[in-house]
């Protein structure tokens, strides 16, 4: 099948880019098609996944795309193996494909075993808990909503040591709760359930919830997936893939919906702390420094920044906006918002500022209430998020940024992002226009 990849470059370009070895000669092929002839592999043919495109260059290499699966027929010398894959066969260049199972590759592609090790031990689950008013958004809305939460079915997704489903047993008559937990801590889990006599009604899963199998369908998905940017870690693609799978037709989402908040703003401590600083070093001019100090500091968000109201420079602007019931997964790909903000005060415009809110809806649309981690509430663990630009502009009311910010999911690594800003100022005194652009991995 014609593949979708790149125009095909010149064997040389092929060999030189990818720094591959010339193709076998025919005595290697014809070792290597003896040893396989005495069924070296007891027979079963090995599979590899690409991890990158291919385009042959000639009739006796295979095209292929990253993710494809194939077969192994020979394994001439180190650098070409002789394959099949849709029915045709030819060479393929080792150094674009892995000889994991594609189980395994996608795990490497969602870092699980990093991932789920770092909830592993207490100290982001203490970290959690420590937040009040994270944990409060959620006892509250059970104990509001206790009513409508009689006799249902719940599932915790990533339920960590259980705070949620304990929450839900305790303060609300509910049937059932199941807590799904694929780190380890989930060990410590039952004990907390038996230590607090809620044995009867919550049942612990010790797996992904992408591999388990629930009794039935139920009626709430409770999850605390949000991370900075809202997004990042996508433990929401894991939250829409259980709401697919297991959540009735009539049932509920909690968070029900999840809104993510955009601000230009001031970040004058910050850029004078770590930029600023360099333009007088007792008494020297260490200003040749400042750019290396915009890339260590700010090539990346700031995640734990703590924004001021009077940072702001306009009103904030609900940039993505997610109804939890209807939200699909290919819509996490690529989110691109246009803004138009018009600056409110005399300041210096260092950068945006960004933070999310979640609402629990009730059940009869009563009832909701509202975790908002942003300015003008009570700080959480995640604080706000600031996007410092290259250059600090001094800016007075009536400037206007116009322009937009594109969050891409990283192809490569499925849990990470990029955000790019790219926006024009328009200063209201002489109508003059810059442009600027600046694009932040997140992380990678
Ligand atoms: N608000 C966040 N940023 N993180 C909140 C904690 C996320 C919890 O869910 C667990 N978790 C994450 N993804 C999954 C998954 N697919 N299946 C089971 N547990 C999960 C993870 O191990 C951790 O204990």
């Amino acid at each position: 099948l014609p593949c979708r990849c790149k125009e095909p470059a010149s064997t040389s370009l092929v060999q030189e880019k990818h720094g591959l070895k010339a193709l076998p000669s025919q005595d290697e092929m014809n070792e290597a098609k003896t040893n396989y002839d005495t069924g070296i592999l007891n027979n079963k043919l090995q599979v590899v996944v690409a991890f990158s495109d291919f385009k042959a260059v000639d009739d006796n290499q295979l095209s292929f795309c990253r993710g494809d699966e194939m077969q192994i027929l020979y394994k001439p010398n180190s650098d070409w193996w002789w394959a099949e894959i849709h029915g045709n066969e030819g060479y393929i260049p080792t150094n674009h494909i892995t000889e994991k199972t594609r189980e395994e590759w996608e795990a490497d592609r969602w870092q699980d075993v990093e991932y789920f090790d770092s909830y592993a031990d207490l100290k982001l689950h203490l970290e959690m808990l420590s937040d009040n008013a994270r944990t409060n958004a959620y006892k509250d809305a059970i104990i509001q909503n206790a009513e409508s939460l009689s006799n249902k079915v719940v599932v915790d997704v990533g339920c960590g040591t259980g705070i949620l489903s304990l929450l839900c047993a305790k303060h609300a008559n509910v049937k059932q709760v199941y807590g799904v937990e694929a780190s380890d801590i989930v060990h410590h889990t039952q004990h907390l359930i038996d230590q607090n006599g809620l044995t009867n009604k919550i049942t612990i899963f010790k797996d992904k919830v992408e591999n388990i199998t629930l009794p039935d369908k139920v009626d709430i998905i409770i999850s605390e997936w949000m991370g900075t940017l809202l997004l990042f870690e996508l433990m929401i693609e894991s939250v829409l893939l259980a709401r697919n799978l297991w959540l009735k037709d009539t049932g509920v989402m909690w968070p029900s919906d999840a809104s993510l908040y955009l601000v230009p703003c001031s970040a004058t401590d910050e850029y004078n702390k770590k930029i600023a600083f360099w333009d007088c070093v007792y008494g020297f001019d260490f200003s040749y420094l400042k750019s290396f100090a915009m890339q260590e500091y700010f090539g990346k968000p700031v995640f734990n920044h703590e924004l001021k109201s009077t940072d702001c420079l306009d009103s904030p602007l609900c940039v993505l906006k997610m109804k939890m019931k209807t939200f699909q997964i290919d819509e996490l790909e690529e989110i691109v918002k246009e803004f138009s903000f018009k600056v409110t005060k005399k300041s210096t415009f260092h950068g945006f500022a960004s933070w999310f809110s979640v609402d629990f809806g009730g059940f009869n649309n009563q009832n909701t209430v509202t975790l908002d981690t942003g300015p003008t509430s009570r700080l959480t663990h995640w604080k706000q998020d600031l996007f410092m630009m290259n250059d600090a502009v001094q800016v007075t009311v009536g400037d206007k940024i116009e322009g937009s910010i594109v969050i891409k999911r990283n192809a490569e690594w499925r849990r990470h992002l990029v955000v790019t800003f790219k926006y024009q100022m328009i200063f209201h005194c002489d109508q003059n226009i810059k442009n600027f652009e600046k694009t932040f991995p997140l992380w990678k």
